[in-house]
């Protein structure tokens, strides 16, 4: 596999300088940033513009730097330098390349929404990716094939028709236990004191009164009289009290807001009752099928519930490979459960993601443990280069209220500020009353943390263990982190990363530098799995080996797209061109 890091500053608004013949070492302004060599990019805004009002308008760097310089060096991988000084022509973005990469936002943290009732209209879902969604996230636990298959529909015509990138994660329902569908009804309150009935038998709407559907057939049998019923990880609670045959009769302890199919757990002695559920196969039959589901709609990411052991996800992998030409979804792994954080690294080494599902999280640990927990697994995740989703209840009561509290606010800071790849709305999208505001604080606070932390953080260590499991790898690796670590000490404007698998882009996103990067792939699926990761701004582009016409269109399209104006420093890397020769010294 070849390699190359280039080191360039754009010249004019349709010319670089470029001259590739000679070569000398590379004079790398120190530290700090010259003011002799540099005065660069004026970024059009410093805001995460996520919301064109048409389509000419577009998103910007949040850097905000300006000035102009006319010189270009490359630095191959063997250290050699080239400099630039005759100009040529920029090549030409066609027009359907315009459209195709419509309009990019450079806020480096990731936005998931849950779809669901409130926000599956075309509208809706347009309302979303305009207001910054990067991956449109579908719950197999609720709702029908047909009615998800029609929200994949949509989201594809969205990204088509507008130019989103906006990736589908398929979430399987796993083998928890849960209520039913509450007869139709949207919810149900349970009030303290209250006699509520939960029930194997499988009961036709309407329900009687105070009477829940279980849908798994041992609950009856494994719960005691004395356990303690956790309704959606202790939103309610119950005690049970009586067990009539099917029926378990339970006493409301703590009063609250019973939504359709959620989670249930049991709790004994002050412990949770996992055994049941250790027996229980990680996919369902059901699952299989929402999988091959999710196989036949060729979703972006499938994330798996209530994971073990790395094993499910390493046999998952290879049932995907089997089926999906190119085997190109991403495998999410939920770290939700006990024994998922007993066997916290293999998972994560044997997924393509993770995601801290905090709602099941917590009904299974003690909740005051769920936040190292999470610091826990986002640095892990960070360590290993896997892509780390922080969700659940990251607006709850935005579900009905216009605006978050203070303490959620502080919540999401936190997760940006741990550089999470990726932020998740649950119920506040699925069904709640503000999704597009749910979406916009997710927006603006990770905005606002992103560049606090950045000059709180400026210039900090990159210290990374390695990762790369073959020479090649370590080279792809050696070239991100000494690019992200030039990035930040010659401030560039951008990173430029040419890459066909997607790999290089997610090393140079695990360095977390401090300018966007702008990755460009010749496959619509590869730019979409990028677009789940921190600062990575993906593009569909067709380029070749040639790498200063790949160049002169990227310049084309960032420009067209005002993503970067002359003078700006950019450092590009691609997996693609130069390759790295060993050789026998003769
Ligand atoms: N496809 C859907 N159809 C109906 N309701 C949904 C759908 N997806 C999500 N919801 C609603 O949004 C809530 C939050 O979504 P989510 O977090 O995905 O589910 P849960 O909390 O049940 O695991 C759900 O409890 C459910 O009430
Ligand atoms: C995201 C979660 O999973 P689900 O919504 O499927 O229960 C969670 O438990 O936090």
């Amino acid at each position: 596999m070849a390699q190359s890091l280039h080191l360039f500053f754009i010249s004019s608004p349709n010319l670089i300088s470029h001259k590739s013949a000679y070569s000398r070492p590379l004079p790398l302004p120190s530290n700090r940033r010259s003011t002799a060599l540099r005065k660069l990019v004026t970024a059009a805004s410093s805001s995460d513009l996520d919301a064109p009002a048409s389509a000419s308008q577009v998103l910007a760097s949040e850097n905000g730097k300006g000035g102009g310089h006319s010189l270009a060096a490359a630095v191959s991988a063997s250290a050699s330098v080239e400099y630039a000084s005759s100009g040529i022509e920029v090549d030409a973005v066609t027009e359907a390349e315009l459209k195709e990469n419509g309009f990019r936002s450079t806020r480096r943290t990731k936005l998931i929404c849950t779809i669901g009732p409130a926000t599956c209209g075309f509208e809706q879902l347009e309302a979303l990716a305009v207001g910054g969604m990067n991956v449109a996230r579908i719950n197999m636990c609720h709702g029908t094939r047909e009615w998800h298959k029609m929200v994949i529909e949509r989201v594809r015509r969205l990204n088509e028709e507008k130019g989103f990138a906006v990736a589908i994660m398929m979430d399987t329902e796993g083998s928890e236990i849960h209520m039913g569908d509450l007869g139709g009804a949207q919810s149900a309150k349970a009030e303290d004191g209250e006699i509520w009935t939960f029930t194997v038998r499988a009961l036709e709407a309407p329900l009687p009164k105070r009477t829940i559907t279980v849908n798994y057939d041992g609950f009856a049998e494994d719960v005691k009289v004395g356990d303690e019923l956790l309704v959606d990880g202790g939103m309610v609670r119950f005690e049970v009290i009586e067990k009539l045959g099917p029926d378990v009769r339970c006493l409301c302890t703590d009063p609250g807001l019973l939504l359709p199919r959620a989670n249930l757990t049991f709790w004994r002695n002050g412990s949770l009752v996992r055994e049941r559920n250790a027996m229980l196969p990680t996919i369902s039959s059901k699952d299989w099928l929402d999988i091959d589901f999710g196989i036949a709609e060729g979703v972006d990411f499938i994330a798996v519930s209530f994971v073990k052991s790395a094993e499910v996800i390493y046999h998952l992998k290879s049932y995907i490979a089997a089926r999906s030409r190119g085997g190109d979804i991403s495998v999410v792994a939920k770290i939700e459960s006990i024994d998922s954080l007993k066997n916290l690294e293999e998972i994560i080494k044997a997924s393509d993601g993770i995601m801290v599902a905090r709602g099941d999280l917590g009904a299974q640990i003690p909740l005051e443990q769920v936040p190292a927990a999470q610091q826990r697994i986002v640095k892990l995740c960070r360590n290993l280069n896997k892509p780390v989703i922080v969700a659940s209840q990251l607006l709850e009561s935005m579900i009905e209220y216009p605006t978050p509290t203070r303490a959620e606010v502080a919540d999401v800071s936190e997760a940006v500020r741990q550089r999470s790849d990726a932020l998740m709305l649950s119920g506040e999208s699925a069904m709640g009353q503000y999704p597009d505001k749910a979406l916009a604080v997710l927006r603006s606070v990770s905005v606002r943390i992103e560049r606090w932390w950045r000059e709180e953080k400026q210039h900090e260590d990159m210290v990374l263990p390695g990762i790369a499991s073959s020479f090649s790898d370590s080279i792809s690796e050696e070239i991100c982190n000494s690019a992200a670590k030039m990035a930040n000490n010659l401030e560039a404007d951008a990173l430029f990363v040419f890459t066909k698998t997607g790999h290089m882009a997610s090393l140079l996103s695990r360095c977390r530098p401090d300018c966007p990067i702008f990755a460009f792939t010749t496959t619509t699926s590869v730019r979409r799995r990028l677009n789940l990761q921190w600062g990575l701004i993906p593009f569909r582009l067709s380029f070749n080996d040639d790498m200063e016409s790949n160049l002169n269109k990227t310049f084309s399209l960032l420009k067209a797209r005002g993503m970067i104006k002359s003078g700006g420093l950019i450092i590009a890397v691609s997996d693609m061109l130069q390759s790295i020769q060993v050789m026998n010294v003769p």
